[in-house]
C-alpha cells in the first residue's frame, strides 16, 4: 500500500480524503496530522454557534470513529513543522517522523492580526477556530463590549454572534461602506440599515492604531485619535494563508502555495488544497471551490483521468437572521457592462445584474434572493441571454429558492442546489430515484448536498418532496435516521425492537434489513444500548459494539496507551487505597499519575497489555472514566469537616454513586453534591446537582462544564436523602428512555423541556415505574476490571498486545 500522508485536519483536505476513499478505499495507508485537537469539523458553522443555533457537537463533520473505520491514521493536537522532499518524510512537532509516498498539504489559514501596538493583549483574538469561538463565548459572559475590527462577512457573522450572547457591539471598518468586495453602496447601505435595526454600532472609515490597556484589552485608540471602549475585540480582517510549513521546506509559496490544474506543487509527489493553495494566482477563502478542487486532487492522486481544475466562479452569502443576500461575479459596472437594476425601497428589495456581450458577469441581491440559484447558473454557464426581456432575467416564474413543487419542476437538471457542495438538482434527482433516497439526511449522505452551511436544505427538501410525488412523507424526510445505514430513526428502532422481539445487534441490522450488513460506528453502540435499555435484565450485551473506549474498559490516549482512572466513591480515598495506586504506578512506570477533574487519581500511559495485571494489583473497582455511563460524583467536605456545611455532602455522593455506578446511559453523567449554597462541589453545571439547604436539598439538573457550557436548572427542592435517591433514579430512568444515544442530559433537557421533566416526576406512580425498571437494570452489572482478571478469553482477545491498533 502506498502511503499518503496530510498535513490538516480541516474541510478541503478531508474533503479531499473523503473522495479518495470513494474511488481507492485500498491504495493508501492514510496518515493525517491536525494542529487543533479534535476531529474535522465544519468551521462554516462556527458563525452559527456564536449566534447560538448549534452546539460543537454537532458541527464534527467527521467523527473520530470515522477516521478508526477508515483505517486512519489521525494525530490531532500535533502540527507538522517540517517537510523532507528529498528523504520523503514529514516531522512534527512531537517528535514523530512519518514516511510518504505522496503528501497533501491543506493547512488552510490563519486570521490575519493587524500588527499594531496592543494586538497581543488578553481579550484580543481573531475568528478562525473552536478555541476562538469558545473564548468568544466565556468572555461574554463576563464582559459587556466587544469591538469587531473588519466588516466583512466574517465580521458581521461575528458582531451578531456577539449581540446574540448579549454583548453590545461596534463593528469597526476602514471603508466607506461595508463588505466592499461583495456589495455595491446601494446593497451596502440598505445592510448596514438592517444591522443597525438590530442593535450593532458601525464606525466607518476608522483605521485602528493601538489597542489600549495594560494586561487586557480596555479600548480601541484610532487614526484620528478618537477612542472606544471594548473589553473583547475580535480582528476579522481577513486570512492568510498557512504556508510556512511549505515555505521552509523549498516548495514554492506565492500568496499561497502555488500549484497547478492538478494542484501539484513544484515538488514531485507534493500537493496542495484549500485555503492554503493559490492556483492561477487566485487563493479561494469559501468551501465551494476548495471542493472542487478536493474532487481534481482525489482522481489525480488515485491516478483516474480528470478534467483539469480551471478556477471557480464564486457566490456569497451572510448568514445572519434576517438578511437576505447574494453576490457574484463582479458588483460594480465600468464602461464595458450594462447593467439592469430594481431598487424597491419600500419593500427593502434591491436587485442588479452586470452584464457583458449578452453575458451575466455580475449578481447583487438584497432582500430577495429567490433568483440566486437561476442568475448565477446563468453566470456560471455563461449562457447568452440575448433573447430574453430584462424582466424575466431578473425575476422567474421559477425561481430556485420559492420551494414550491412546480418551482422545482421546471428547473433545469444543471441548476445548482448546494452551492457549497456543487450538487445540481440532476445529481439529487437520480440519486432519490436510483438508491430509494426518502429522507433529507439520506440526500444529504449520498450527495453532499446541505452538509456545509446548510443554506440549501429547503430547496432539497422540495426536490425530494416533487421527486418521491405521492410516497413523499414530509414527516418522515425530515425524521433523522439513527445512521445511513438505515432509514429508520430511534423511535422506529426502538418500537421494532419491542414489537419484534429483536434481541441483539445482528439480530436489529439483518431483520431491519440495513443497508450495511456490518452496520457502522454510529448505529452499532446505539443498537446496543437501546437493546441494553429495552432488556432490563437479560439483555446480551455486544462488546464489539461498543465504542473503543468501551470495548477496553479504558480511555485511549493520543499515542495509543491507555489511562486507569479508579473508583473513588464521592472522590473520599483511603490510605491503603493511594499507597495501592503508588505502588502500581511504580510498578509499572506509569508516566503520569494525575488528579482529575471529577476528583479521581488517573494514571495515564498505560499500556494495553498492562491492563489486566494493573487492574488485578489495584483491586479496586473501574472508575468508568471512559463510559457512557455515571463518571464521577464530586462533593465537598460537608457537614463533617466544612463549618458552612448544612448536610453532609459526602455521604450522599458516595450513596449516589455506589447505586447509580455501571448504569449504561446515552452519554455519559456527572454528579456533584455540595453541602451548601457556596457550592464547592460545582454541583451547578453537573448533569445532576445536590445543594444542602437548611432542611433538605436542592436538585439541579442539566448542567454542563465542557465545550457546551450550561447552568443546571432547580429541578425541584426535596427534604430527605430517601426523596433525593428516588428523584435521581427516576430522572436518570427518564434520560435512559428517552433519549438519543450520545445525547447529554443538558441537550436532551433543552429538547424536552425541564417543565415536562417535571411534570413526569411529579407523578408518583410513574416515578416508582421508573426506579422499578432502574433497579431492575441495575441488577445486572458486573465490575469490568474484575471480570477481565478472571476471563483468559477477554484478556486473550482485547489485551493481548497487537489485538487493537489505535485506527481500529
Ligand atoms: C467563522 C467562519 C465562517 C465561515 N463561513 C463560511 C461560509 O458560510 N461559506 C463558505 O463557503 N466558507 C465559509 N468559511 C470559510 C471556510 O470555513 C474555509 O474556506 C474552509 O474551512 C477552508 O478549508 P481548509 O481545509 O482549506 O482549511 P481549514 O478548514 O482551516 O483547515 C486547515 C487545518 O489545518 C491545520 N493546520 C495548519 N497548519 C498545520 C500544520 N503545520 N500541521 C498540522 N495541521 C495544520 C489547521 O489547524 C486547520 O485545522 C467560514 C470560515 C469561518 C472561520
Ligand atoms: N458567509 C460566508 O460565506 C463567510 C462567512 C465568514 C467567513 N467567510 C470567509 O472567511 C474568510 C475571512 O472573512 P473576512 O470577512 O475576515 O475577510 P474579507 O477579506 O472578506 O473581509 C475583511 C474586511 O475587513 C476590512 N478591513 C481590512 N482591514 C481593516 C482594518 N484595518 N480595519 C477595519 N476593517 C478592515 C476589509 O475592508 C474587508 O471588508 C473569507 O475568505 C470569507 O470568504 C465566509
Ligand atoms: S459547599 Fe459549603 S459545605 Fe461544602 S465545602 Fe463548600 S462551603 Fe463547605
Ligand atoms: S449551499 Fe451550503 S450546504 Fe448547500
Amino acid at each position: 500500500m502506498k502511503k499518503l500522508v496530510m498535513i490538516g485536519n480541516g474541510m478541503a483536505g478531508v474533503r479531499t480524503i473523503e473522495e479518495i476513499l470513494k474511488l481507492e478505499p485500498e491504495q493508501f495507508e492514510i496518515t493525517i496530522f491536525g494542529e487543533e485537537p479534535y476531529p474535522n469539523y465544519n468551521r462554516i458553522k462556527l458563525s452559527n454557534i456564536l449566534q447560538g443555533d448549534v452546539h460543537f457537537d454537532d458541527i464534527i463533520i467527521n467523527p473520530l470513529e470515522w477516521y478508526k473505520d477508515n483505517h486512519i491514521q489521525l494525530y490531532t493536537g500535533e502540527a507538522v513543522v517540517k517537510i523532507d522532499t528529498k528523504a520523503k518524510k514529514v516531522f512534527s512537532d512531537q517528535g514523530r517522523e512519518v514516511q510518504y509516498d505522496e503528501l497533501i498539504i491543506a493547512t488552510g489559514s490563519k486570521a490575519i492580526i493587524l500588527p499594531i501596538p496592543g494586538a497581543n493583549k488578553q481579550g484580543v483574538t481573531g475568528f478562525r477556530d473552536i478555541k476562538d469561538c469558545e473564548l468568544m463565548i466565556k468572555l461574554a459572559n463576563q464582559y459587556k463590549k466587544a469591538a469587531v475590527i473588519g466588516g466583512g462577512l466574517l465580521g458581521l457573522e461575528a458582531a451578531r454572534g456577539l449581540l446574540n450572547l448579549g454583548m453590545k457591539v461596534d463593528v469597526v471598518h476602514l471603508m466607506p461602506h461595508l463588505m466592499e468586495r461583495q456589495l455595491d453602496h446601494v446593497a451596502a447601505s440598505m445592510l448596514k440599515a438592517e444591522l443597525e435595526a438590530q442593535g450593532m454600532n458601525f464606525l466607518m472609515e476608522k483605521e485602528t492604531v493601538e489597542i489600549l490597556g495594560d494586561e487586557r484589552v480596555i479600548g480601541l485608540r484610532f487614526k484620528d485619535g478618537s477612542q472606544i471602549e471594548a473589553d473583547l475585540v475580535v480582528m476579522a480582517l481577513g486570512i492568510r494563508s498557512n504556508t510556512e510549513v511549505a515555505k521552509n521546506s523549498g516548495i514554492y509559496v506565492n500568496r499561497g502555495i502555488v500549484v497547478n490544474d492538478y494542484m501539484e506543487t513544484n515538488v514531485p509527489h507534493v500537493y496542495a488544497v484549500g485555503e492554503c493553495a493559490e492556483h492561477r494566482e487566485i487563493v479561494y477563502g469559501l468551501v465551494a471551490p476548495l471542493y472542487e478542487q478536493a474532487k481534481v486532487l482525489a482522481n489525480h492522486i488515485c491516478g483516474k483521468e480528470t478534467e483539469p481544475y480551471k478556477g471557480s466562479v464564486t457566490g456569497t452569502q451572510l448568514k445572519v437572521a434576517g438578511v437576505d443576500l447574494f453576490s457574484a461575479g463582479e458588483i460594480h459596472e465600468d464602461s464595458t457592462t450594462k447593467s439592469i437594476m430594481v431598487h424597491n425601497e419600500y419593500e427593502g428589495i434591491y436587485k442588479k445584474v452586470l452584464i457583458r456581450k449578452n453575458r451575466i458577469v455580475g449578481i447583487v441581491l438584497y432582500g430577495d434572493t429567490k433568483d440566486s440559484t437561476r442568475l448565477f447558473r446563468m453566470l456560471t454557464k455563461q449562457e447568452d441571454i440575448s433573447g430574453m426581456t430584462s424582466v424575466s432575467i431578473l425575476h422567474s416564474e421559477c425561481s430556485g429558492a420559492g420551494n414550491t413543487g412546480d418551482d422545482v419542476a421546471s428547473m433545469p437538471d444543471d441548476e445548482l442546489i448546494c452551492g457549497c457542495n456543487g450538487v445540481t438538482k440532476g445529481v439529487i434527482v437520480e440519486a432519490i430515484k436510483t438508491k430509494g433516497l426518502t429522507t433529507l439526511d439520506q440526500v444529504s449522505q449520498c450527495t453532499n448536498a446541505g452538509r456545509s452551511c446548510g443554506r440549501c436544505k429547503p430547496l432539497v427538501a422540495s426536490i425530494l418532496s416533487h421527486t418521491l410525488g405521492n410516497q413523499f412523507n414530509e414527516k418522515a424526510a425530515s425524521k433523522t435516521s439513527i445512521c445511513g445505514c438505515t432509514t429508520l430513526s430511534r423511535e422506529e428502532v426502538i418500537e421494532e425492537i419491542k414489537t419484534k422481539g429483536l434481541t441483539s445487534v445482528k439480530e436489529v441490522m439483518n431483520v431491519l434489513e440495513w443497508n450495511n450488513e456490518e452496520g457502522c460506528t454510529k448505529c452499532r453502540p446505539a443498537i446496543n444500548y437501546y437493546l441494553g435499555m429495552i432488556y432490563m435484565d437479560h439483555g446480551m450485551d455486544d462488546r464489539d459494539s461498543r465504542l473503543v473506549n468501551e470495548k477496553m474498559h479504558a480511555n485511549i490516549q493520543k499515542d495509543g496507551t491507555y489511562s486507569v482512572v479508579p473508583r473513588m466513591y464521592g472522590g473520599v480515598t483511603t490510605a491503603k487505597d493511594l499507597k495501592k495506586i503508588a505502588e502500581v504506578a511504580e510498578k509499572y512506570h506509569v508516566p503520569l499519575v494525575k488528579l482529575t477533574g471529577g476528583q479521581r487519581i488517573g494514571l495515564f500511559g498505560v499500556k494495553k497489555e498492562d491492563l489486566p495485571s494493573i487492574w488485578k494489583d489495584l483491586d479496586m473497582p473501574s472508575g468508568y472514566a471512559y463510559g457512557k455511563t455515571l463518571r464521577t460524583v464530586k462533593t465537598c467536605v460537608g457537614s463533617q469537616f466544612c463549618r458552612y456545611g448544612t448536610q453532609d455532602s459526602m455521604a450522599l455522593g458516595i450513596e449516589l454513586e455506589k447505586k447509580f455506578e455501571r448504569l449504561d446511559t446515552p452519554h455519559k453523567v456527572k454528579m456533584g453534591v455540595s453541602a451548601c449554597p457556596r457550592n464547592c462541589s460545582e454541583a451547578g453545571i453537573k448533569d445532576i446537582g445536590f445543594v444542602g439547604i437548611d432542611g433538605g436539598w436542592e436538585i439541579y439538573v442539566g448542567g454542563n462544564g465542557g465545550v457546551d457550557l450550561r447552568p443546571a436548572d432547580l429541578l425541584c427542592t426535596v427534604k430527605t436523602k430517601e426523596e433525593v435517591m428516588e428523584i435521581t433514579g427516576a430522572y436518570l430512568q427518564y434520560y435512559r428512555e428517552t433519549a438519543n444515544y450520545l445525547e447529554r442530559t443538558s441537550k436532551w433537557l433543552e429538547r424536552v423541556g425541564l417543565k415536562h421533566v417535571q411534570e413526569v416526576l411529579a407523578d408518583k406512580e410513574m416515578r416508582k415505574a421508573l426506579n422499578e425498571r432502574l433497579d431492575k437494570t441495575l441488577k445486572k452489572y458486573v465490575d469490568p476490571w474484575n471480570e477481565a482478571i478472571q476471563s483468559k478469553e477477554i484478556q486473550d482477545k482485547y489485551y493481548m498486545k497487537h489485538t487493537i491498533k489505535v485506527g481500529e
